[in-house]
């Protein structure tokens, strides 16, 4: 494999590479448009563009704006529900929250199956269903616990709140509201409504880096283990599970199409981040806050579409 013989032979040919699809993918930036339905998003600069590969060797390869921080949005889902699966066990969340690709847009009012469970925990609607079942005596319990578990997993001790996105979310999130309150009717949100989506709002606004989700790639590209410690931070089924949900529902109604493109599971938010990862190999983290139709980075989804072809990374 061209990865395998760039790693051990070459480093510096990887280096290159990673700067090069960064340059390349620049200019698709101007297709793009920051998301305006938080407006605090909307003071992003969009023409920005970073590229992060961390491998499970602890190997990490950098380009652009790699070191910028932005608010991880839907990126948390998959963290959110990897805590919720180790506090209540797969059953449990699986017995309200479905499997299957929704089909359509993250906030979609077509969120709910005729079940009566969301889609997916990668939509919205399932998202903040998983983040209610977090356990934790208090709201600011379940916040420390989420809080705690993202700066093990990312291996980061900088993670904070970005407070005015936070708010900004929190004022304007009529839909995820809609969602929340008839979940709510449905008995899919365990306890009050208005404290399930507070949590969500405040783990969508917790900042990152490209690095930092690079980093947390490298150990779900490593079945759970970090690649430093060789602590085991993820049981290996539950990283299985949460890999196979972001190869099939992780870009929403386009994860067809990126399967098809880039082959890898991957997971998008509309702070212009995304995560993607090479199982056994590395993790990859993007950054790019202008976002397609669907509300995915745009310089992401090309940047990994490059890769992936350039590096013969599809797993599929
Ligand atoms: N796709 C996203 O990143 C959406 C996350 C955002 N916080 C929302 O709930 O709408």
């Amino acid at each position: 494999m061209l990865y395998n013989s760039l790693i051990s032979k070459n480093k510096e040919q990887l280096q290159q590479k990673v700067e090069e699809v960064v340059e390349n993918n620049r200019h698709y930036a101007k297709l793009g448009n920051l998301a305006s339905y938080i407006p605090v998003l909307t003071e992003a600069d969009p023409t920005q563009v970073g590229l992060s590969i961390w491998t499970i060797k602890g190997e990490s390869f950098n380009a652009g704006a790699y070191q910028t921080r932005f608010t991880i949005q839907s990126i948390s889902k998959i963290i959110t529900l990897i805590l919720a699966l180790l506090d209540n066990g797969r059953d449990a969340v699986f017995k309200k929250v479905g499997m299957e690709p929704s089909g359509k847009s993250y906030n979609a009012i077509e969120s709910i199956n005729c079940c009566n469970k969301p889609f997916n925990p990668m939509i919205n609607a399932g998202a903040i269903a998983v983040t209610s079942m977090i356990k934790g005596d208090s709201p600011q319990i379940k916040f420390a616990r989420i809080m705690n578990f993202f700066k093990k997993i990312t291996k980061s001790d900088n993670l904070e709140l970005d407070e005015r996105v936070y708010l900004s979310e929190k004022r304007t999130g009529i839909r995820n509201r809609t969602l929340a309150y008839y979940m709510k009717e449905k008995n899919i949100i365990e306890g009050e409504v208005e404290a399930a989506l507070d949590l969500y709002f405040r783990q969508c606004s917790i900042l990152v880096t490209a690095k930092e989700l690079a980093s947390l790639g490298a150990i779900l590209a490593n079945d759970g283990v970090d690649y430093e410690t060789k602590e085991q931070i993820v049981p290996a089924a539950i990283v299985k599970l949460v890999r196979a949900l972001m190869v099939t529902c992780g870009l929403y109604n386009e994860s067809g199409e990126f399967a098809v493109k880039v082959g890898l599971p991957a997971k998008s938010g509309v702070g212009g981040g995304m995560l993607a990862i090479v199982p056994g190999k590395f993790g990859i983290g993007t950054f790019g806050p202008a976002l397609d139709a669907n509300g995915n980075s745009i310089t992401g989804l090309k940047i990994l579409e490059n890769l992936a072809q350039a590096l013969d990374l599809s797993i599929l």
